[in-house]
């Protein structure tokens, strides 16, 4: 029986990575790679097409010949707007984190109070924003696509697939599997892409790309999700009660729930799972504010100085730069990284036990606003391999807190990929 192998490739916000699992779901190959450095012409657009091609080219080559099909997660509301006539970027990309507060009037104006796309960085304030800054004729063969649309369209070459993880910030319903009548009655509706559930099939890989890498005839490429999702699938957190931190450059909350939660005014929201909620949110403490200030290899060494029994006395709220989505939903919001004392082993045990409190007033809001009570957290992502700031946040949040068994996006997307790759009934190149 011919060994078939399934791909799935994490974009986050400071890396991409693959992992390459088997029928069981044994990692076979992984592989992370930096993005290329962005500026002189080069924009994140170039850098994540570099990066995904670098990525291909990284899987052994006795593997690519078993590759049954492909999935990409990417980081969530990160937007570009294609023409659908060339396939050249328009505008974008616009990145999770950024926000267009000149839009927000409109959205608000047409969407349910306290709706998802109520909030400065959603996807829908990103194509309200460029919409109406830009009246040209272009506007008529525009199209909206995720990160991870746009990279799964680089193999597939199909215009106009997303999945319902990547289109909520879009304003795209998961319960009634549709976009609501408030948003598709708008005029640049067109822009809208089509809605597939992650791991879907579109079509089988681009034929120059299947022959230049080895894939097999039958490679077949799949709608994806967002990072934090991806996350999620990796950890294999089963039951309502179970949840995912993601620690990588942000800090993802992801909450299996029997019960719906979404509230913009605390950038909380829920994604679909099968028949179930992955109830949270993201906030822009985490890694990124860590690496600012500390070397990966500074973390390991002054993480093994801090005592995690001892509760820092150093009040903090550390974020990169202005801005914060969750669980405070304020793009006004100033980081908070002093008063910074002399040791850095004491300052580094204030900015780890700060996120950890940032993450246990997430887990607070879930609650009050009525999803499943969190029993159990699973941690993926960079931070993941900390055990000192796992023991914080077991302190700080009162609840057991493991490292997932994968902690890595590429691994869910892989599961993807695997969920996939059965269904074979598509056309060559649709
Ligand atoms: N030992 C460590 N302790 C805590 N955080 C760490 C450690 N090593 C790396 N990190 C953090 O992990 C982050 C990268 O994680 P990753 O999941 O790759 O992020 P992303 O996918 O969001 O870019 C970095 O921001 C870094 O600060
Ligand atoms: O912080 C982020 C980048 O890593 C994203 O916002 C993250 O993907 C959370 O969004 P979602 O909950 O929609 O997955």
């Amino acid at each position: 029986m011919k060994q078939r192998l399934y791909l799935g490739i994490d974009f986050g916000t400071s890396g991409a990575r693959y992992a390459l699992i088997d029928e069981e779901g044994n990692l076979c190959s992984e592989r992370k790679r930096a993005y290329p450095e962005i500026g002189n012409n080069k924009n994140w657009a170039t850098s994540w097409k570099e990066t995904l091609f670098m990525l291909l080219n990284d899987i052994p080559e006795e593997y690519r010949p078993s590759v049954a099909s492909i999935s990409i997660d990417g980081t969530s509301a990160t937007t570009l707007i294609i023409d659908r006539r060339k396939g050249d970027v328009l505008s974008g990309p616009f990145l999770y984190n950024e926000s267009f507060p000149n839009a927000l009037p409109t959205v608000v104006s047409i969407a349910p109070e306290n709706h998802t796309v109520c909030t400065g960085s959603s996807t829908l304030c990103k194509l309200v924003s460029w919409w109406e800054l830009n009246s040209s004729t272009d506007r008529e063969s525009a199209i909206l696509m995720h990160q991870s649309d746009w990279l799964l369209w680089l193999l597939h070459g199909v215009y106009g697939v997303s999945d319902y993880n990547n289109a909520l910030k879009l304003g795209y319903d998961p319960e009634a599997d549709a976009y609501p009548k408030w948003l598709a009655s708008q005029p640049y509706s067109f822009m809208l892409p089509s809605i597939k559930a992650p791991g879907t099939p579109i079509a089988f890989i681009k034929e120059d790309i299947r022959l230049q890498y080895g894939f097999p005839e039958d490679c077949v490429v799949c709608t994806g999700t967002t990072d934090s999702i991806a996350a999620f699938l990796a950890a294999r957190a089963s039951s309502p009660g179970k949840s995912v931190t993601s620690l990588g450059s942000t800090l993802a909350i992801k909450l299996l729930s029997r019960v719906r939660v979404d509230d913009a005014r605390y950038g909380v929201y829920s994604h679909r799972l099968d028949d179930k909620w992955l109830v949270g949110g993201a906030s822009n403490t985490g890694g990124a504010v860590l690496r600012q200030i500390f070397t990966d290899e500074q973390l390991v060494i002054l993480s093994g100085k801090i005592n995690p029994s001892l509760q820092s006395p150093l009040d903090l709220y550390p974020l990169p730069k202005k801005g914060e989505r969750f669980p405070i939903s304020d793009p006004n919001m100033m980081p908070r990284l002093e008063p910074r004392p002399e040791s850095d082993v004491e300052y580094l045990h204030g900015i780890l036990e700060s996120i950890a409190r940032i993450e246990a007033k997430g887990y607070g809001l879930l609650k009050e606003l009525g999803a499943t009570a969190v029993e159990e957290v699973f941690t993926a992502g960079g931070g993941a391999k900390n055990k000192t700031w796992r023991k914080i946040r077991e302190r700080v949040l009162g609840l057991p807190v493991h490292k997932a068994e994968q902690t890595e996006a590429a691994f869910g997307a892989a599961l993807l990929a695997m969920k996939a790759a059965p269904c074979k009934n598509i056309m060559h190149g649709s």
